[in-house]
């Protein structure tokens, strides 16, 4: 190393937390100042160099200079004020309709993992690499960088400012208001692809992305084979320019704690102030209910669950367990992970793919050495479903957070007709004579799973005290609050990103327009029953009794032979649906009088028959005949479980007749979507 002045490449990391499979860095360790030895090269074919380096040439820099940003306008920073009487130059970090905080406790936590995890990994490295965390708007941060570089040459240049893209409409902004700081200051600023995702930018059929086609299976036909997609991974950096000597401090009134502890304490100090995130009854962790994500965020943490899941043959039965809603690996628990980019999503293709041709563990599983099975495609299958969203979040923008959704017309009818549906608003009348106030009072027991509907109460329990609840339960969540409640389902989506540990704007924002039928489902109208729903994938009633404890002294089962006890169905209804318990059980379980039970905010339309074709084949179909009352501590639920047919939904005004009948429920052809996979 010469005496020159130091030479500074500023990286800004956003969801890009990762120090494996990294564009940029794996870029920044490509840089001359170090000797060509010390490259991390792998003849390996999943190592080859397949980046975009050669294609960007790269700034010349002697320092890297890695920082993360806890973004103030999505993540409350008032914990970071260095004194009590300091006052925050942000508005405090809520979402626009609801006015509920932007990233709950359950991300929060997840996200600092994950930062302070790569900062542990960079200074792992050994050559004086590491991260450095502020807090701000980005474009403050990277203004104040500048600026102090500016002013004292002896701290050396910024010489170029690299980031990562990102679809998101806000990170669209920040990156525009970067390219302008930049400018101004006549530095370097490049926006490197993200390569965290299954098919690459490169790769992708369309030139521009107004020619994504609007339906997920036409996208899909047009990228497939999937197991021939993805590029290879990056190789993983041992070695990256160092820190610079001395670097620009964290600006007024905000500080940076020097542990992840305190930094978690930080992040959390704020939203703590109400425990009870402004409802009356938050729901309580019951006893003995497991999370069904008890992980902890970080690349570390998300690579050894990609091996966990290959090795334990969790990948390989996937497509059998995906619709379950209790247990750890019933499905993989990736998305957050993939979310903050701690991981991406080739490595899973890649570690699925040795596995399929008898590399690496997983050697004592079935399927092991035996190529592509239906469990490793399925979970191709959903990583493509993100790469949709995120493409969708491209073309559409903004219309992905609004109300008519990227239709911008109004749901559709059952035969297609506009009909422009007047959802229920929080603080206004919608014009169809509905009270403001009555709907806020839906919405607090929406919130608190107090709702009555056993599956939804369940599913909204689990999400706050865990900060995770299956697709199945979203999709049922989703519908119920804006089909069957009717409320602006923006609301529902702003607590999901609230309360959702793997909040991710594409995925969220695709899918709850996707359900509340203004998005990308080619059949719209549709609404899920979530009692049918329950029948379906709760069939021992153990996942609402597992969060909605008041409901664990149900009996569900009913006396068939000496010994021999199976569950009826009949029972069933009063667990789905407690108001349909007899007055004698409510008293006797401590349930008369109390609001949910009584007075629900909807009632279900459902009936088991007795006939043929009825309660006695659904139960032969269905297995039924365990005892009921079983263990409701997390369990790999679902195995076997049918594939979420369109069985599930129902058209509009279509409730009514939902009955199961001789001749069945009332199918809807369909192909696989988000909503019904
Ligand atoms: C109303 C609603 C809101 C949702 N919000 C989010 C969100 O904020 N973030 C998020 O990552 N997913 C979201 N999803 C999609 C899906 O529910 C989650 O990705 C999945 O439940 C996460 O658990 P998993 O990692 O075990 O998924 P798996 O079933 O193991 O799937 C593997 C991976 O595929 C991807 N994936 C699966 N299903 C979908 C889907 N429908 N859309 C997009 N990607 C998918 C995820 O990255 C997931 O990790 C939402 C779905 C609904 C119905």
């Amino acid at each position: 190393m010469t005496n020159e002045p130091p030479r500074i490449l500023l990286y800004i990391l956003r969801r890009d937390i990762r120090l494996s499979d990294n564009p940029i860095f794996h870029s920044a360790s490509l840089q001359p100042t170090r000797s060509l030895s010390r490259s991390s090269s792998n003849p390996d074919r999943r190592h080859r160099d397949d980046s975009l380096t050669s294609e960007h040439g790269g700034a010349h820099f002697t320092h890297l200079l890695p920082v993360y940003v806890f973004p103030a306008n999505q993540i409350e920073v008032s914990g970071f004020l260095s004194s009590p009487s300091d006052e925050s130059p942000y508005p405090e970090a809520r979402s626009a309709v609801a006015g509920v905080w932007r990233t709950g406790p359950h991300r929060v936590k997840f996200i600092a993992d994950g930062v302070w995890d790569l900062k542990e990994k960079l200074e792992g490295l050994g050559c004086g690499s590491g991260l450095e965390m502020r807090v701000g708007r980005i474009r403050d941060v990277v203004s104040s960088i500048l600026e102090w570089h500016a002013k004292d040459e002896n701290e050396g240049d910024i010489s170029g400012v690299w980031i990562t893209d990102d679809d998101g409409t806000e990170e669209k902004d920040e990156e525009k208001s970067i390219r302008k700081l930049t400018k101004q200051h006549g530095v370097d600023f490049k926006i490197w692809k993200d390569e965290k995702y299954y098919v690459d930018d490169r790769d992708l059929p369309h030139k521009d992305i107004s020619e994504l086609p609007n339906v997920y299976t036409t996208f899909r036909k047009t990228v497939e084979p999937l197991r021939d997609r993805p590029r290879n991974v990056l190789p993983t950096p041992t070695y990256l320019p160092p820190l610079p000597p001395s670097i620009a401090p964290q600006e007024e009134p905000f500080s940076i704690p020097s542990s992840l502890e305190d930094m978690k304490k930080a992040l959390l100090s704020s939203l703590e102030k109400d425990p009870a995130y402004t409802l009356k009854v938050p729901p309580q962790w019951p006893t003995d209910a497991q999370s069904a994500h008890p992980f902890g965020g970080g690349e570390t943490a998300g690579l050894n669950r990609i091996t966990h899941l290959v090795s334990k043959g969790a990948m390989s039965s996937y497509k059998a367990t995906r619709n379950g809603m209790l247990g750890l690996d019933f499905s993989t628990k990736l998305s957050a992970y993939l979310a903050q980019g701690h991981i991406t999503a080739r490595q899973v293709h890649w570690a699925m793919f040795e596995f399929e041709e008898g590399r690496g563990p997983g050697s004592q599983i079935a399927g092991y050495g035996k190529g592509e099975n239906e469990g490793t495609a399925a979970v191709r299958f959903e990583l493509l479903w993100r790469d949709y969203m995120r493409l969708c979040m491209r073309k559409f923008g903004y219309k992905m957070f609004s109300l008519y959704g990227i239709q911008n017309r109004g749901a559709k009818g059952e035969k297609g007709e506009s009909q422009s549906k007047k959802w229920k608003q929080l603080h206004r009348s919608s014009g169809a004579g509905d009270d403001p106030e009555k709907t806020l009072e839906a919405f607090q027991r929406f919130k608190s799973g107090r709702t009555g509907v056993g599956l939804i109460d369940a599913s909204n329990r689990e999400l706050f005290v865990t900060g995770y609840t299956s697709n199945r339960a979203r999709q049922n969540v989703a519908s119920f609050l804006s089909s069957h409640l009717n409320i602006d389902w923006r609301v529902g989506a702003e607590w999901y990103e609230s309360f959702l540990v793997d909040y991710d704007a594409a995925s969220n924002w695709g899918n709850w327009q996707y359900v509340a039928g203004v998005g990308n489902d080619p059949r719209q109208g549709r609404v899920f029953n979530p009692v049918k729903q329950a029948l379906d994938y709760d069939k021992h009633g153990e996942y609402i009794k597992a969060w909605v404890p008041e409901l664990r002294g149900i009996k569900l089962t009913r006396t068939v032979g000496p010994g021999k006890e199976e569950i009826d169905q009949q029972r069933l209804m009063g667990l789905y649906q407690a108001w349909k318990l007899s007055d004698w059980e409510k008293t006797s379980l401590g349930l008369k009088g109390v609001e949910w039970v009584e007075h629900p905010l909807t009632r279900i339309q459902f009936q088991v028959g007795r006939g043929r074709g009825g309660g006695q084949d659904a139960r032969s179909k269905r297995g039924g005949g365990s005892g009921g009352g079983g263990p409701w501590r997390g369990r790999g639920g679902g195995r076997g479980q049918g594939q979420g047919s369109d069985r599930n939904f129902r058209r509009k005004g279509e409730e009514e007749k939902w009955v199961r009948k001789e001749d069945g429920p009332t199918i809807v052809s369909s192909d696989r979507t988000p909503a019904s996979s």
